[in-house]
């Protein structure tokens, strides 16, 4: 900022907790934290990783344009050696979803998850060097959710020793994998595996798509990019391909755990959805301070929006979520890693939580921020709309996550046949553990009563628990009781899928709020550190409880009365937090090349830089526009004339 007026300054002067401390919690460690700044640094200082062209670029230019950010991209990373940890915060800070991201976060870990050790040796050191590019094809064009529905056939010939994967229908030409239209030589193909006649459901194979020489299809393989999809810009740097195989190609069957990857993969999901969220949340709070409407007295300057409690109230509780799920996700990659080391010693005994878990909160983080993405666009009024704010491209490039690597609704489907199940083992030798553990003392759930008799005692992290707990062990023993009526279990669990859908929601928020709750249980170093994100979590928590209100009166959890407390509570709570809003958003240390927003510069000079922009566009290329000869100045000629008629 050296030589730059700091027009937040006096924002970030009021901070009453320590924010480089809050850094290092955002970050992780402190490891994580300079790593990240540095490799950050190396990105924004770097012309080629310039992004700020996107939205007006052509389809082709803004592909070409990845595919040279990409090379460039590889390269550093092997002139500077970096290591996996560097070169995946150097993906994260180029921020542009391309071919790689297929091809490292689910071809690669599809192989180590599910080839055998001869096919890892053999496939991984290509991978490793990208002399090989893979992508994961796994949903058809007929067939995205219901993977055993997929078509094509993997049909092994003993005489060639060979697998014939073929697509016998329009509706079972691969359709949707990232990487797959124009660059990928390789792919994890999902197909059916037929033996000796006999079908052996869903596997993966790895089959070789292009030359190595020409880029060329392989004979009998048709392939393309499927089209433009949602935003300019945005998820148009991705290839996204559809294929139709003929014959080819050789490979042996993996093994078990064919889902594997797709619980990899949401478990990285959810610790994106904290980056996402606070990116939009940083640059609605900074330019919520910026902005000034009404309020002048005096002539006197008006009142900044991020001090009207709507704003406050629509703004504090996405900021609180961002943190939230942050250590949410922290958590849940501890639980993946544990349920890794335990699958390669065969043992499956947490694997339905760990696939419930990642499912479900892959679903509930992914929803909340695309929500919110939108809501911070509202949040910066008219200017939110622009595409120098940052907003639409990040809603757009984020928006597809609530559908891809499995539909939301579908993967809250999956946590409530988890959570039934949990309910129908009460009483049983099998007690509920981990993040099912509450329902244990599922009697003493059922008939509680939630002692808050003024708004403080909101504050009281163990109140919260128990009024989440008992909220959600009520809706899932109430649906649990519905379905025990229904003859045909599988038609009663189509028929309250709705409300299924609902318990899960209530047992996944019950989930990202104790691992807050956990996570203030942890030595927390810097002044007012802890106490602030002691707000944010009240804040997250009691959020949910408003939004919800009508779960938690109709289970009796708690009354009108305690409702009404609550949010007397979290006014106060967003007034303590108002001072250190921005604070709290540089706690997330994000460059300006980052964020990609004038409304969310760090330095808050909105106006000029906006001013700026504008005249950047190719529209403002001429005064008089392409097209005025042809289609303007007739108009205005035949309206002359009809003036004087
Ligand atoms: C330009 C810059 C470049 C820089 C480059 C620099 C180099 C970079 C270096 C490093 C960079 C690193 C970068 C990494 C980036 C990483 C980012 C990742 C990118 C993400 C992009 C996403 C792209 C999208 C991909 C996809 O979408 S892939 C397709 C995903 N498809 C789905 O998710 C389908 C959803 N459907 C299902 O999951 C299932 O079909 C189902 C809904 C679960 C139903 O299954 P089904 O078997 O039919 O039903 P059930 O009977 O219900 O289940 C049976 C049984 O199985 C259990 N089950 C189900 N699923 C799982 C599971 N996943 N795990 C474990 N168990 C599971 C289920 O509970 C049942 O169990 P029970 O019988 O016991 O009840
Ligand atoms: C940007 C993007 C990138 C992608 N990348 C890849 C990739 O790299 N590789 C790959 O293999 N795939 C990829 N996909 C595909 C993606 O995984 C699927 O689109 C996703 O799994 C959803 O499946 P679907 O499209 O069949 O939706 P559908 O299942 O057809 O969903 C349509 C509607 O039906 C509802 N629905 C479906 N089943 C049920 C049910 N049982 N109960 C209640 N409601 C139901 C859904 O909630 C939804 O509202 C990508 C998709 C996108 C958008």
């Amino acid at each position: 900022m050296d030589g730059v007026v700091d027009h937040l300054a006096d924002e970030r002067n009021k901070a009453q907790f320590d924010v480089e401390e809050m850094k290092i919690v955002w970050a992780g460690s402190r490891h994580v934290f300079e790593l990240s700044d540095r490799i950050a640094r190396l990105v924004a200082s770097d012309p080629v990783f310039r992004k700020d062209n996107r939205a007006t670029l052509s389809r082709k230019d803004l592909f070409k344009n990845t595919l040279r950010k990409a090379a460039h991209a590889w390269k550093r990373i092997i002139e500077l050696r970096l290591s996996e940890e560097e070169a995946s915060k150097l993906r994260f800070y180029v921020d542009e979803a391309a071919f790689t991201d297929l091809h490292w976060g689910m071809f690669v870990p599809a192989i180590k998850g599910q080839a055998t050790e001869e096919q890892q040796q053999k496939w991984l050191p290509l991978a490793y060097k990208m002399q090989i590019i893979g992508c994961y094809a796994q949903t058809e064009l007929g067939h995205g959710s219901n993977v055993q529905g997929l078509e094509t056939t993997a049909t092994f010939d003993p005489q060639t020793d060979e697998f014939d994967i073929h697509s016998p229908t329009l509706t079972s030409s691969k359709w949707w994998p990232g990487g797959l239209g124009k660059v990928s030589t390789h792919a994890v193909v999902y197909a059916r595996l037929i033996t000796d006649g006999q079908e052996h459901g869903v596997h993966g194979f790895i089959v070789q798509l292009r030359s190595l020489d020409d880029h060329l299809p392989l004979p009998g393989i048709t392939i393309g990019d499927i089209g433009m999809k949602f935003g300019n810009g945005a998820y148009n740097t991705m290839d996204n391909g559809v294929t139709r195989n003929g014959k080819c190609v050789r490979s042996n069957v993996p093994r078990q755990l064919i889902y594997g990857t797709m619980v990899f993969v949401r478990q990285t999901i959810v610790s994106d959805a904290s980056c996402a969220l606070s990116r939009a949340v940083c640059i609605a709070t900074r330019y919520s301070a910026v902005r000034r409407q009404f309020g002048s007295q005096n002539g006197g300057v008006e009142t900044q929006v991020i001090d009207y409690k709507t704003q406050q109230n629509r703004l504090f509780p996405l900021l609180a979520a961002a943190y939230a799920f942050r250590f949410v996700g922290e958590w849940l990659k501890w639980l993946y890693t544990d349920v890794t080391q335990r699958l390669q010693a065969n043992d499956f005994s947490t694997l339905p939580e760990a696939h419930a878990c990642t499912a479900g909160l892959k679903s509930l983080t992914t929803t909340f921020t695309a929500d919110a993405i939108e809501e911070c666009r509202k949040l910066c009024g008219g200017h939110g709309y622009l595409c120098s704010s940052g907003l639409p491209e990040l809603f757009a490039v984020y928006v597809p996550a609530c559908t891809y690597e499995g539909d939301n609704v579908v993967l809250l489907l999956q946590v409530a046949r988890f959570l039934m199940k949990t309910v129908s083992q009460l009483g049983s030798e099998k007690k509920p553990v981990g993040t099912t553990a509450y329902m244990g003392r599922v009697e003493h759930l059922m008939q509680c009563r939630c002692s808050v008799q003024k708004a403080e005692d909101w504050l009281n992290p163990n109140t919260i628990l128990e009024a989440f707990e008992a909220r959600t062990a009520r809706m899932s023993v109430a649906v649990a009781q519905k379905l025990a009526q229904f003859a045909n279990p599988e038609e009663g669990f189509l028929e309250l899928s709705p409300n299924l859908v609902e318990a899960s929601v209530a047992h996944c928020q019950l989930i990202v709020v104790s691992k807050f709750i956990e996570k203030l249980q942890q030595d927390i170093p810097g002044k007012g550190v802890k106490e602030l994100l002691g707000m944010l979590c009240n804040i997250y928590a009691l959020n949910i409880l408003h939004k919800h209100l009508g779960d938690f009166l109709s289970t009796g959890s708690i009354t009108p009365k305690q409702g009404s407390l609550a949010n007397d509570q979290l006014r106060s709570l967003y007034s303590q937090v108002r001072p250190n809003a921005i604070a709290l958003v540089d706690a997330f240390n994000y460059t300006d090349h980052y964020l990609g927003s004038v409304l969310g510069r760090y330095d808050g000079n909105v106006y000029p830089k906006l001013y700026e922009e504008a005249w950047k566009d190719p529209l403002n290329d001429s005064v008089v526009p392409d097209g005025y000869h042809e289609y303007i100045r007739p108009l205005l000629k035949n309206q002359l004339r009809n003036a004087r008629l």
